[in-house]
């Protein structure tokens, strides 16, 4: 494959050619997000010391990898992206009389808009809505503070959350998988409230605040992501993906913005509204499913398997996979690796890139349009991953290129075929992840009810999914009061370490769980084939 076609279709590349105008190296700095911090040292460090210096150096590190060649072709081609947070208000240098008086009426408005987005009715005295933090199709999330303990805390809002079927479903699964999971790399449920709408009920997830997302950590910083993040990121991305994926649940949403990270380097995984148990054999919902997928807002295409792209019958936790290594090849490259914008641009996008599916994956594909965008007598060839992940901006072949165990990983979780794709446990196992994360014991079990919880919500009615999904906010409310007594009582010296969700999902034996699985699947496959009659 030539690397040239690669870069063309780009669009950032294509706007370059197209003479787009060129920021230099340090324009455009001085967006105040935390990554800034993370990276800190080494930003310091990389220009304190001129390319020369660096070549010099003997420690053969980072800075080592940069040539003053690339440093200049790349840096001048690039222009780097503002970061995915909030747009920088502030006016610079022409009207600094001006400037304090223009910001507080901003922070003015700002306010009565979180006010107004945020009426938080009883919860009001409990949560105090500080700024927003995204507003997007579905839901707004703010950063607000809880009064009793000062935490800081996340309220993410799903506006008319009972309004149609897929919106209940949608918060339905986000309520269902977090309320019972204890996971250091997934996000954290806090607490759950609804209000009355004027079309049923908003429901409100209040999480853990975290300070940053891996887009801003990508996108954020003049310079790109150092090796040692990338693998510490994917590192616990494979972590908490194992936690769920051992359990069945596919995430089927992951993409940077929905991987929180901390000033510590934490990273959780959050937006948890598409995932569901992959494990049964319910097909009910496949047409809102695929109206879904064929809809659904442009940004998370570029992280989109093939199955889901090609609206292959079955699809299971293996498109998680493939996102990961979008999201690991987003990390090196610092740019997405499949940038399409729209289904048929983004199924081009693989065939160009990736070469053409194996005639059996071809086979499967029901949709005769989306059959018609493959081309019978073109080229099949196989990606060449070697140029595909090579960082031009970097000047840097040591993730990449050095290692054959990196292109091996790559290469196995671009598989189109699902089957064919890296599992998790395989993942983890893998030559490259052992060579660059460090290992951990094994982990704990996703509880039982959360498996069987997600099971359900795929076969329940609009009317259903509104019942059930008020009686959990209910349920929710009551043990978030249980959880914020027992808090009290630990405070107050007893110290035995269980937290009511703790008691709440005590687990029956592998054995039971199979077979209430089984049990479970078989009444849903039941109901469906006499519904069909
Ligand atoms: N706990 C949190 N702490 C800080 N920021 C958060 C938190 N939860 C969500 N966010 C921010 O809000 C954004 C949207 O969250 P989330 O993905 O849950 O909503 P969504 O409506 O499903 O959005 P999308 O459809 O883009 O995935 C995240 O990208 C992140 O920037």
């Amino acid at each position: 494959m030539n690397v040239n076609n690669i870069q063309k279709l780009h669009p950032k590349n294509r706007g370059y050619q197209k003479g787009h105008p060129v920021r230099k190296r340090n324009e455009g700095k001085g967006n105040d997000c935390y990554c800034e911090n993370l990276f800190q040292d080494k930003e310091k460090d990389h220009i304190m010391s001129s390319p020369q210096e660096k070549q010099q150096s003997p420690v053969g590190g980072y800075h080592n990898r940069y040539s003053p060649r690339m440093i200049g072709r790349s840096f001048e081609a690039v222009a780097p992206r503002r970061p995915y947070g909030e747009a920088n208000l502030s006016i610079q240098g022409s009207m600094p009389a001006k400037k304090e008086r223009f910001n507080r009426l901003l922070d003015g408005l700002k306010k009565g808009q979180i006010q107004h987005d945020f009426k938080l009715e009883r919860a009001a005295k409990t949560y105090e809505p500080i700024r927003s933090i995204r507003s997007g199709a579905f839901g707004i999330v703010c950063e607000a503070v809880e009064t009793s303990s000062d935490d800081k805390v996340a309220i993410k809002k799903v506006i008319h959350a009972s309004a149609t079927a897929t919106l209940a479903r949608r918060t339905l699964r986000e309520i269902r998988l977090l309320r019972y999971i204890d996971h250091p790399n997934i996000v954290t449920l806090r607490d759950i409230f609804s209000t009355q709408c004027p079309l049923g009920i908003d429901v409100f997830l209040v999480m853990d605040l975290m300070q940053n997302n891996l887009h801003q950590i990508i996108y954020g910083n003049e310079e790109p992501l150092d090796e040692y993040y990338i693998n510490l990121f994917l590192g616990q991305l494979l972590r908490g993906l194992e936690f769920l994926h051992v359990a069945s649940i596919a995430h089927r949403d992951l993409k940077p913005s929905n991987l929180l990270i901390n000033q510590d380097g934490t990273l959780r995984i959050a937006g948890f509204d598409v995932a569901k148990y992959t494990d049964n054999s319910s097909k009910k919902h496949d047409d809102e499913e695929h109206c879904y997928y064929m809809t659904q807002h442009v940004a998370t295409l570029p992280y989109r398997a093939p199955e889901l792209l090609f609206v292959l019958p079955e699809h299971s936790t293996a498109v998680d996979m493939w996102a990961v290594g979008c999201i690991f090849g987003e990390m090196v490259i610092r740019n997405e690796l499949l940038p399409g914008r729209s289904v048929q641009g983004q199924i081009k996008m693989l065939l160009t890139m990736l070469g053409h599916p194996p005639q059996h994956v071809i086979n499967q594909i029901r949709c005769n349009q989306t059959r018609n965008l493959i081309p019978v007598n073109e080229r099949k060839t196989n990606a060449e991953w070697d140029f595909i992940m090579y960082c031009r901006f970097r000047g840097d072949d040591q993730i990449v290129r050095g290692h054959c165990d990196t292109i091996d990983f790559v290469k196995q979780l671009f598989q189109y075929d699902a089957t064919k794709r890296i599992s998790i446990q395989d993942a983890l196992a893998h030559p490259f992840i052992q060579r660059v994360v460090e290992p951990q014991g094994s982990q704990k079990q996703c509880p039982f009810r959360v498996k069987k919880d997600m099971m359900q919500v795929e076969d329940l009615s609009h009317q259903e999914l509104i019942e059930i999904m008020k009686q959990d906010v209910k349920s929710a409310e009551n043990s978030y009061e249980m959880r914020y007594i027992r808090k009290n009582e630990m405070r107050s010296g007893d110290s035995t370490g269980s937290t009511s969700s703790d008691r709440l999902s005590a687990d029956p034996p592998m054995e039971q769980q199979e077979k209430m699985m089984k049990d479970m699947a078989t009444q849903i496959a039941t109901s469906e084939s006499s519904s069909v009659h």
